[in-house]
């Protein structure tokens, strides 16, 4: 059985996806004869999956789209990202060797992230990411999205049970973890509206290197 498991959120955390994000949302609102988003503002609203991101790019730049837009919206946007989903886009620095590391000391490592789940599956194999982690779950690979309750569990159970920590960058990953019971560690370099000390993590890195000591800290290894 591995040690312990640390269990990763993907946009903002183990990839700067805001520029191939960016592409396409603005894409699609040029289609719809909005204006384009800055990479500032895109930041502010990753994280709460795609259909969102949609919604709050059109209330941002005009009027309010309603559901049947919004789901016919998210179709254009999901067959635009998946075709350059990794163009532009780069794992943060020292991603693949912590990754490297903690797998080599025996931790399982899993994706928990709002990103769908086809173009997360193709990111992360474009990046070379993929053979780290024992589990991928982008969302729709079940019915429910982060902070849901019922995630952190299942996909710890997935791998195989054991103490687990959540690395993330957002509010959403830390109502995951703790609806769990599980610890937080979080980057301060991600996406967010808020500074990420103030969204209640156990622990704040600057840099993805730090997250293997302050999470071994914090699962008492
Ligand atoms: O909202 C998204 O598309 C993904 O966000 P996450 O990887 O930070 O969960
Ligand atoms: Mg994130």
């Amino acid at each position: 059985m591995a040690k312990a498991l640390f269990i990763f959120d993907l946009d903002g955390t183990l990839v700067d996806t805001a520029p191939d994000l960016l592409t396409s949302i603005n894409w699609l609102l040029g289609r719809e004869q909005r204006r384009a988003l800055g990479e500032e503002e895109l930041r502010r609203i990753v994280g709460h999956g795609a259909k969102k991101l949609i919604e709050r790019a059109f209330a941002m730049t005009g009027e309010e789209i309603s559901g049947f837009e919004t789901e016919m919206l998210y179709r254009a946007f999901l067959k635009d990202y998946g075709s350059h989903v990794a163009a532009a886009s780069r794992p943060y620095l020292g991603v693949p060797e912590t990754l490297s590391a903690l797998k080599a000391e025996g931790f399982a490592l899993g994706v928990l992230t709002n990103k769908p789940h086809a173009p997360t599956l193709a990111l992360l194999d474009e990046l070379g990411l993929s053979g780290h982690f024992g589990a991928i779950w982008g969302q729709g690979h079940r019915p429910y999205m982060k902070p849901d309750p019922r995630l952190f569990p299942e996909i710890v159970a997935e791998l195989g049970g054991g103490p687990a920590v959540m690395v993330g960058d957002s509010r959403t990953d830390v109502e995951t973890a703790r609806a769990a019971g599980a610890p937080v560690v979080l980057v301060s370099y991600g996406y967010t509206q808020e500074p990420a000390t103030m969204l209640g993590a156990d622990t704040v890195v600057d840099q993805f290197s730090e997250i293997a000591a302050a999470g071994k800290a914090l699962l008492g290894l």
